[in-house]
C-alpha cells in the first residue's frame, strides 16, 4: 500500500522548496498548482467554464489564459476567488484523483501531494500524513514581495486568502520550520523520512 504524504502551508512558505527535496530523493509527486494549470489549458472545458463567468478579458490574444490578470481580480476580490475556486474544485480534483490512483496501481511507496489549499479544499481526508511548510508571517509576507514582485498590501491580500499559516501549524501532523536555510530545511525533511 501507498503511503500518501500530503505537504502544504500558505502562499510562499515553502512548499515547492520542501516538495523539489522530494522530488530529487525519487518519490512520486502530485503538483496541485501543476494540475490547475492543465485543467485550465487553451481549449479545455475549465477555461471555457471560467471565460463563461470572467469574460473574454482573461484571455491573452492566443486565447490562453492571461494568468497575471486572472491573480490580480481574484486576490483584490474575495467573491470573485470564491467562485472561481467553485468553478475549478471539480476539475482539479477529478484530475487528482486519477493520477493518484495511477500513482497508487504502480504501487508507489510514496506519494507526496503538494498542495497549497489542502486543508481549504478538505484533501487532509485522502492523505495518510500532512506535513506543513511553517515561516513566520513576517517572513513569509517578506518572501512573497521578492518572489512575485508585489508591493506589501498585494502580498498581504494574497495572504488573507487563505487559511492562515498559524492555524495550519495547528493542524499538521508533522512541521517543517522553513524560516532558516535552505540547508537547515532539507535536514528535517531528511530527519522526518529517516524516521519512517
Ligand atoms: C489565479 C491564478 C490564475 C494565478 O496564477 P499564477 O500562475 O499567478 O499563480 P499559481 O497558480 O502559481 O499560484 C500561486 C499560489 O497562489 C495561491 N493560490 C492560487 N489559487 C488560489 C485560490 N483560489 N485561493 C487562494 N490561494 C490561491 C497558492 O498558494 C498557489 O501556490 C491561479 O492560481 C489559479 O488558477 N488559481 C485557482 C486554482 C486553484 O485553486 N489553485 C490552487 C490549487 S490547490
Ligand atoms: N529557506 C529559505 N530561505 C530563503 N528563501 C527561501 C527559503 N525557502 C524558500 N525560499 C524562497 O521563498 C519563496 C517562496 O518559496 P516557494 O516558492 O517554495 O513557496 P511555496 O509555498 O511553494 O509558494 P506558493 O504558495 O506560491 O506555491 C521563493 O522565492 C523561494 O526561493
Amino acid at each position: 500500500m501507498s503511503f500518501v504524504l500530503g505537504v502544504t502551508g500558505s502562499i510562499a512558505t515553502g512548499k515547492s522548496t520542501v516538495t523539489k527535496y522530494l522530488r530529487d530523493q525519487g518519490f512520486a509527486i502530485i503538483d496541485a498548482d501543476q494540475v490547475a494549470r492543465e485543467v485550465v489549458q487553451a481549449g479545455t472545458p475549465g477555461l471555457a467554464a471560467i471565460v463563461t463567468y470572467f469574460g473574454e478579458g482573461i484571455l491573452t490574444k492566443e486565447r490562453e489564459l492571461d494568468r497575471q490578470k486572472l491573480g490580480t481580480i481574484i486576490f483584490s476580490d474575495e467573491t470573485k476567488r470564491q467562485e472561481l475556486d467553485t468553478i475549478l474544485k471539480g476539475f482539479i480534483r477529478t484530475s487528482f484523483m486519477k493520477k493518484l490512483a495511477v500513482f497508487k496501481q504502480q504501487k508507489e511507496a510514496v506519494i507526496v501531494c503538494d498542495i497549497p489549499l489542502l486543508y481549504e479544499a478538505g484533501y487532509d481526508e485522502l492523505m495518510d500524513r500532512v506535513m506543513v511548510v511553517y515561516v513566520p508571517e513576517v517572513i513569509q509576507c517578506q518572501r512573497l514581495m521578492a518572489r512575485d514582485q508585489l508591493t506589501e498590501v498585494e502580498a498581504r491580500k494574497r495572504m488573507a486568502s487563505q487559511m492562515s499559516i498559524e492555524d495550519k501549524k495547528k493542524r499538521a501532523d508533522i512541521i517543517i520550520d522553513n524560516g532558516g536555510s535552505r540547508a537547515n530545511t532539507y535536514q528535517q525533511v531528511a530527519a522526518f523520512l529517516k524516521e519512517q
